[in-house]
C-alpha cells in the first residue's frame, strides 16, 4: 500500500473495529492483492470501510475499483483466474475464511450492478425471491410485508404498487435499477456495494437513486464505484482514490476533492487524466 489510510492490520477475532479516531468500522480489507491470472489487479490495498457511511471508489479505468469492490462479498469467486490474497474482514469475521457461507455473506453484504438486471419474472417475485430463499418469512403475509417495505425503502412503492403481478422489466431503467435495490434490501444486508449504479441511468433516474443512496445510509453501509466525480462529491462521505492497482488515498470527501494530498489524486480530479 502507498497510501496512509485508516486501513491497519488484521483486527484479532473478537475485537470491534474502529478507525484511529473511534469511528465504527464495518468492513477492512488489510494488505489486499488481487490477481487475474498471472495479471496483478490490486496492490496490497487497505481501507477502512466505516459504518453506515457511504464510500466512493474512484480512479481511472482499470484501476481496480470494481476489483476491490468484488472482494468485499467475495465476487471475485465467480471469476476462475481470479485470486484474492490478504484479510477482509466483516464486523469479527474474516470472509476469506473457508468455514464462511458464500450465500451467507453476500445477504450480509448485498450487490448492485451497473445495468439493471431484473429477474424475468414479476415485480413482487424479484423482491421475494431473496428472503424466500433465505427463509426469512413464515407465510404469505410476512412475505407481502417483505416486499412492500423493500420496496418502500427503494423509493419505488407508490410506482409500483397497483401493478406487482408485472414484469420487472416493463419497469424504466431507473425503476428497475430501484427495484434491484429494493431486491438487495430485502434480505436484511447491512452493506450494500453498487458499480456504478447510474451509469445506465438518465439525469432524472439518477438523482433519484443518488437521493435514495442518502436516505439508506442510516440503516446501511453503502459501497459504491462511481466515474462521475460529481456523483461521489454529492452521495459520499468518504472517498478513495485508486490508481494502477494502487490505493493512493482515503478521506473526507470534501478533504479529497478540495486538498488531496497526492499529486496523482490532484490530476485525476482536475481532470489531467482519466
Ligand atoms: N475478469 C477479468 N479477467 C482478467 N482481467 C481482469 C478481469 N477483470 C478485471 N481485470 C483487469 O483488472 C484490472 C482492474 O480492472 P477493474 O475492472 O477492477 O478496474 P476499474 O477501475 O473498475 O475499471 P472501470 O472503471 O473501467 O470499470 C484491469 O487491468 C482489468 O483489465
Amino acid at each position: 500500500m502507498d497510501a496512509k489510510t485508516d486501513g491497519g492490520a488484521a483486527m484479532p477475532a473478537g475485537a470491534a473495529m474502529v478507525t484511529a479516531d473511534g469511528v465504527p468500522v464495518k468492513m477492512r480489507g488489510s494488505n489486499v492483492n488481487v490477481f487475474y491470472g498471472e495479471k496483478q489487479a490490486l496492490f496490497d490495498v487497505g481501507l477502512d470501510v466505516r459504518d453506515r457511511h457511504v464510500t466512493a471508489l474512484i480512479g481511472p479505468s482499470g484501476c481496480g475499483k470494481s476489483t476491490f469492490l468484488r472482494c468485499l462479498n467475495r465476487m471475485n469467486d465467480t471469476i476462475d483466474v481470479c485470486r484474492v490474497t490478504g484479510t477482509i474482514m466483516l464486523d469479527r469475521t474474516d470472509i476469506y475464511d473457508p468455514s464462511v457461507d458464500v450465500v451467507e455473506l453476500r445477504a450480509r453484504v448485498g450487490m448492485v450492478f451497473q445495468k439493471p438486471n431484473p429477474f424475468p419474472k414479476s415485480i413482487y417475485e424479484n423482491v421475494a425471491y431473496g428472503p424466500r430463499i433465505h427463509g426469512l418469512t413464515r407465510n404469505k403475509s410476512e412475505l407481502d410485508d417483505v416486499v412492500a417495505t423493500s420496496l418502500q425503502k427503494a423509493g419505488l412503492y407508490e410506482e409500483v404498487k397497483d401493478r406487482l403481478d408485472e414484469p420487472g422489466t416493463g419497469l424504466s431503467g431507473g425503476q428497475q435499477q430501484r427495484l434491484c435495490i429494493a431486491r438487495a434490501i430485502a434480505v436484511s444486508p447491512e452493506v450494500i456495494l453498487m458499480d456504478e449504479p447510474c451509469s445506465a441511468l438518465d439525469p432524472i433516474a439518477t438523482a433519484k437513486v443518488e437521493e435514495l443512496i442518502d436516505e439508506l445510509r442510516e440503516n446501511y453501509t453503502i459501497v459504491i464505484v462511481t466515474h462521475s466525480m460529481q456523483q461521489a462529491a454529492r452521495v459520499s462521505q468518504r472517498t478513495a482514490f485508486f490508481h494502477l492497482g494502487n490505493l493512493v488515498e482515503e478521506g473526507e470527501t470534501k478533504e479529497i476533492f478540495t486538498n488531496p494530498r497526492d499529486k496523482r489524486t490532484q490530476d485525476y480530479i482536475t481532470g489531467r487524466f482519466g
